[in-house]
């Protein structure tokens, strides 16, 4: 403690009957002698207390509490075995203003030996002295020793001091303690502790928030993927359905075609069954590749010639299969004429013309009939039709 000009003052018990005297040896230096020179009389008590008051009131001391430990250098010359050293707290709940001896009497024992080089008391080490909790008839709540206030601190060669000088010197006290008091500590603790928990759910959101945009993405990625797989199905249907040489319809997506169709809503429905001529001949003079291109043109004069809600579909090689809904015989008749003349009257090869006709059948369903039933019956018309000649149109009633 570098403290100056501290109140220091010799108690001996001489002044109290006692036979037990003390005088300074040097009191600047804290330095002291105590003698029994009556040794008829009893010796109990003979030390020094140095006051660590601040401005002469006793209640208003140093606070030890945010230390653990008191290091002093005591010079001792005496055939003393022990000396105390003594903390006096103040404490308004059991302490008078103004007097000392109110104020809590803590002590600490040390031996002669623990004194040959600068010794460090533990505050645990004190023990509230029994004859002060008696005399002040101190409550159990403050037997406890209280480091928060110190105003007095001391030397005492205790009681039964032998014969010759007993010479007392304190050359250092000092105040040690953690770096930091223990609430700071716990407080440090706690804190640590909230800024990892506040680090964590932080880490922790950030993680949740780039997984989740990880997810959308992939979410993303998976629904334009299920539209391209659903475009390339229904572009697979579609190719399914169709016949890849002319565009048209084939015989599986003419079925389907047709089962949509309500064909009682629809009624009447005409069918035209058309086949090219002597294709072979086509193919043989020409070659297949033109013979390609002729089923090509010849698909096309066939669609150009129809409407939106009539099925078209290529039947076989050479045979194309026309369904017209809302549409009778007559009108149907009239419409296979039509494309009887147009692939007829085509210009199919402009270097070397070569005629290409068609024979053409055309029936009319019947209510409650059977498709095979209506196809058996206009294959038959055009099967006449190449019989009367090709290059002509059958109509069912005819036969
Ligand atoms: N170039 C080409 N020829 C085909 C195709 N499909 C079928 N053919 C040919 O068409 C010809 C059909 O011959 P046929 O069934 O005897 O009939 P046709 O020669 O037209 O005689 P009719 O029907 O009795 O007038 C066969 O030679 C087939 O090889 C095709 O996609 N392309």
């Amino acid at each position: 403690m570098a403290r100056e000009n501290l109140n220091t003052y010799l108690y001996y018990d001489a002044t109290d009957g006692g036979g037990t005297m003390g005088t300074w040896l040097d009191s600047a230096r804290h330095h002291f002698r105590c003698e029994h020179i009556e040794p008829l009389k009893p010796s109990t008590y003979c030390g020094m207390s140095i006051e660590l008051i601040q401005e002469s009131d006793l209640s208003q001391g140093v606070d030890f509490s945010s230390y653990n430990a008191i290091i002093l250098d005591i010079e001792l010359e005496s055939t003393q075995p022990r000396i105390s050293v003594i903390l006096r707290s103040f404490n308004p709940d059991y302490s008078e203003a103004g007097n000392v001896n109110t104020a809590q009497h803590m002590v600490v024992t040390l031996r002669r030996q623990d004194l040959d080089q600068p010794v460090t008391v533990g505050f645990n080490e004190f023990s509230v002295s029994e004859w002060w909790l008696i005399d002040r008839d101190i409550p159990r709540s403050f037997t406890l020793p209280d480091f928060n206030n110190i105003v007095v601190i001391g030397i005492d060669v205790r009681d039964r001091l032998g014969p010759g000088p007993h010479d007392v010197k304190l050359k250092r006290a000092a105040l040690t303690g953690p770096w930091v008091n223990a609430e700071s500590w716990y407080l440090g603790i706690l804190a640590t502790w909230l800024i990892g928990l506040v680090t964590y759910l932080v880490v922790r959101s950030l993680h949740w928030k780039s997984r989740a945009k990880g997810n959308e993405k992939k979410l993303k990625k998976l629904a334009s993927r299920h539209r391209e797989l659903r475009g390339e199905a229904q572009e697979l249907k579609q190719r399914s359905e169709r016949d890849s040489l002319s565009g048209l319809l084939n015989r599986l997506g003419f079925e389907e075609a047709f089962e949509r169709m309500d064909t009682s809503l629809e009624a009447p429905v005409a069918v035209i069954l058309i086949d090219i001529d002597h294709f072979k001949r086509i193919n043989d003079r020409r070659g297949h590749a033109e013979g390609d291109r002729v089923i090509r043109e010849v698909s096309s004069i066939i669609s150009r010639n129809t409407r939106a809600q009539d099925i078209l579909a290529r039947w076989g090689g050479e045979e194309f299969l026309l369904v017209c809904p809302r549409t009778s015989l007559a009108q149907a008749f009239q419409l296979a004429e039509k494309i009887r003349h147009c692939i007829f009257s085509a210009n199919y090869f402009a270097d070397r013309p070569l005629a290409v006709s068609a024979s053409l059948g055309v029936a009319e369903l019947k209510q409650g009939e059977s498709f095979t039933q209506l196809f058996n019956r206009v294959d038959e018309c055009l099967y006449r039709a190449k019989g009367l000649g090709r290059n002509c149109t059958v109509l069912e009633s005819e036969g």
